[in-house]
């Protein structure tokens, strides 16, 4: 699914975010990123985003190299991935339910296939009966989740998450976390960067630890403690 090879990464200016950087992510799997801060996991998380580009190596993605993917053809990568972040970035003057259905908007897809599909979005976080509301009138669980609806609306493969407990009080994290692992078991692949240790060991998913952009340590499931 996911595949790193020699991957190095030097923002202009800057030193190396990400040396040398090669694993394997399979189809299905869920993994944790974890690391220092500025260890480069948002920045392996970017690369796979195409947010950013790699200085060196190679990246591939179900078996295509990001490097042939130029700039018009992002979007249409971008579908294959749902992107959730610490801050989830919703639009606050616009309610749940057009937020989760913004993707599908911009994907062409036809209005009643939207309802459907956005409503199933919202059932599977738990916020249904939100979906009228603004995001500012939701808990910061609440409006994580609506950002997990929105990242998973238009059925990607792959799910990235960056932080995305950061903002969260333990037990939220732990329901937030739990939400991603159900995803995992009905096939998509997901990836997710936090420093949260405890919460990762409770996971009892593979762990790849960076440290200063290189790859450290990289803990099978059955291996977390
Ligand atoms: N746009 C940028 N320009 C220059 N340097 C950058 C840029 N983005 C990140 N860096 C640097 O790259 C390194 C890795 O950053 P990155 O954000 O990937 O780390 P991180 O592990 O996600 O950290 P954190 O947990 O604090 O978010 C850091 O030294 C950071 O300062």
């Amino acid at each position: 699914m996911i595949r790193f090879e020699q991957v190095s990464k030097r923002y202009e200016g800057g030193h190396e975010a990400l040396s040398q950087l090669s694993f394997h992510v399979a189809p299905g799997e869920m993994a944790f990123v974890t690391g220092h801060s500025g260890a480069g996991k948002s920045t392996l998380l970017k690369l796979l985003g195409l947010i950013e580009r790699p200085s060196h190596g190679l990246i591939a993605l179900d078996g295509q190299s990001l490097a042939k993917v130029g700039r018009a053809g992002i979007p249409k990568l971008r579908r294959r991935i749902g992107m959730v972040f610490q801050d989830h970035r919703l639009l606050m003057d616009r309610t749940v339910y057009a937020n989760v259905e913004l993707p599908l908007v911009i994907g062409g897809i036809a209005p009643a296939e939207r309802g459907r599909r956005a409503r199933a979005a919202l059932e599977k976080v738990g916020l249904l009966a939100y979906e009228r509301q603004l995001p500012a009138s939701l808990s910061a669980g609440e409006r994580q989740r609506v950002g997990i609806a929105r990242a998973i609306v238009a059925k990607p493969t792959l799910l990235i998450a960056d932080e995305p407990t950061g903002n969260l009080d333990p037990q939220l994290a732990v329901e937030i976390m739990e939400l991603f692992a159900e995803f995992q078991q009905v096939g998509t692949t997901v990836l997710i960067a936090s420093h949260d240790l405890p919460l990762i060991k409770r996971m009892k998913k593979r762990v790849v630890v960076l440290d200063h952009g290189r790859l450290v340590a990289d803990i099978a499931a059955q291996e977390v403690l």
